[in-house]
């Protein structure tokens, strides 16, 4: 099966010098449930910006749905965001609107833009429906109608999680999605990318800091170390964080 994700011989500096990614290399195949691990500034952060397109790589190549994301005009990156979903660690909703119309900016992309400014008004029955089913997965199906801004954290993450359900994405890329809330929402969170992963066959890659998290829900782990990537394997092979939290 050929690779959704291909990152070849990837390196990453900033402006300033700032050697960020090292000659990082590895491919992820449809379906797969990956977590990134690493300390703070060992280069999450910019590799899943590589992964978006929202960044360009120094030297080497990241292909994304079989695409070179270095060659695509605004236009094509557009496109092929269209199936792909981010998952912010700050949400990203839009708080004055409500959680429904929320959820429906999953659409966005994949609808014309007379839809977008008709949904602003109002929502079909079928939207709705659509809406209401998502949410109810993710269990808020009571909340439609609340203001994003009336939420909790954990709430407002699970909002962010139905508005990618609704997009339908083949890739789920998640940067630090549980970092804002309680271990007992993070673990809520991570069972929903879970199911989506297992019952849809999207395919997960996600941020994490930490390591118990990563262990319990991913397949396999991507650990990256001052920018160079040392571990690429099954959970239950990793050895341990002590080779990578002081780094
Ligand atoms: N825009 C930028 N300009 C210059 N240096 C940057 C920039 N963004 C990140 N860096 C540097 O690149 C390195 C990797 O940062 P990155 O944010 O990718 O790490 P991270 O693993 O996501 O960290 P954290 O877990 O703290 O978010 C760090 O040394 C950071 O200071």
């Amino acid at each position: 099966m050929k690779p959704i994700i291909q990152v070849e011989n990837v390196s990453k500096v900033y402006g300033n010098g700032t050697k960020a990614l090292k000659e990082v290399s590895f491919s992820i195949k449809a379906g797969e449930r990956v977590g990134i691990l690493g300390a703070s500034g060992s280069g999450k952060t910019t590799l899943f910006r590589l992964l978006n397109g929202s960044l360009l790589p120094t030297s080497g190549r990241v292909s994304v749905l079989g695409q070179d994301l270095a060659e695509l005009s605004h236009r094509q990156l557009r496109q092929l965001r269209t199936r792909i979903s981010l998952v912010y660690q700050n949400y990203n909703l839009i708080p004055g609107l409500s959680v429904a119309h929320n959820v429906y900016m999953g659409r966005l992309g994949s609808i014309s833009p007379w839809q977008v400014m008709r949904s602003l008004g109002w929502l079909t029955v079928r939207e709705r429906e659509e809406i209401q089913a998502v949410l109810a997965s993710v269990g808020l199906a009571n909340k439609l109608e609340v203001k994003a801004s009336e939420l909790s954290g954990g709430q407002q993450q699970r909002v962010a999680i139905a508005r990618t359900i609704l997009a339908r994405p083949e890739i789920i890329l998640a940067d630090e999605p549980i970092a804002s809330v309680d271990v007992h929402t993070a673990h809520l969170l991570l069972n929903i990318f879970k199911e989506l992963n297992e019952k849809q066959g999207i395919t997960l890659v996600c941020n994490l800091h930490q390591v118990d998290f990563a262990l319990t829900y991913c397949q396999r782990l991507l650990v990256l170390q001052k920018g160079q990537l040392i571990y690429d394997g099954p959970p239950e092979a990793f050895p341990g964080p002590g080779r990578w939290a002081d780094a």
